[in-house]
């Protein structure tokens, strides 16, 4: 079974990611960490000294490339799904769940948080939220085609367990449990 996480920076992929893949008993991984360890380069460095077209380019080469295991829970960066066709290749190669968040809940998640993500580091709260806005507004339309869309908030262990089991009624494929 190969599941993509896809959604807004904040959402929590990498977070929700990592407990949907325990529970599947299954390897998980991270797109943007996967491509700091190829490139032995941050996030943050690549778009500083290389721009965000070389890293548009890298995000989709190493998503496509990646092959960690036949069962995997890949969460993606937030903007994977909008580039070089990279959300038609994940619907016909895996399952993949939008964790959706209004813009409010993201701007309060990414406030403290913005260092490390190269499109909102500098910006203040007023700024932040604007960005989001706007820039959500642009990608939704890409995040919807998703086969599952699972609220960001609340999103408590209870609901897991419940998309856990949603996935491996429907997508049966399991890796024997480690
Ligand atoms: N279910 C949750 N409950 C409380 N806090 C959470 C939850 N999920 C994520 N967070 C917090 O929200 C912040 C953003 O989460 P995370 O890094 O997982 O988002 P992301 O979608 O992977 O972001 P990015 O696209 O930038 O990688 C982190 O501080 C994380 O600890
Ligand atoms: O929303 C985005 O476009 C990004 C999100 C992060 O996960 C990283 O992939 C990078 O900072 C770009
Ligand atoms: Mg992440």
């Amino acid at each position: 079974m190969q599941v993509f996480i896809i959604g807004f920076m904040g959402s929590g992929k990498t977070t929700v990611g990592k407990k949907l893949a325990n529970k599947l008993e299954i390897p998980f991984y991270d797109l943007d960490n996967l491509i700091e360890d190829k490139e032995q380069q941050s996030i943050s460095s690549i778009f500083e000294t290389r721009g965000e077209n070389a890293f548009r380019e890298i995000e989709n080469q190493r998503l496509r490339d990646f092959s960690g295991s036949d069962h995997y829970v890949l969460s993606t960066g937030g903007g994977t799904p909008v580039f070089h066709g990279n959300i038609d290749w994940m619907l016909a190669n895996g399952v993949v769940v939008y964790l959706q968040a209004e813009p409010a809940f993201l701007a309060s998640r990414l406030k403290n948080e913005k260092s490390k993500r190269p499109l909102i580091a500098g910006k203040n709260d007023e700024e932040l939220k604007a960005f989001i806005d706007e820039m959500l507004e642009k990608r939704e339309p890409y995040y919807k085609r998703a086969h599952f869309e699972i609220p960001a908030k609340g999103l408590n262990a209870q609901k897991l367990n419940e998309l856990a089991t949603t996935l491996t009624t429907q997508y049966p494929h399991r890796q024997t449990p480690r």
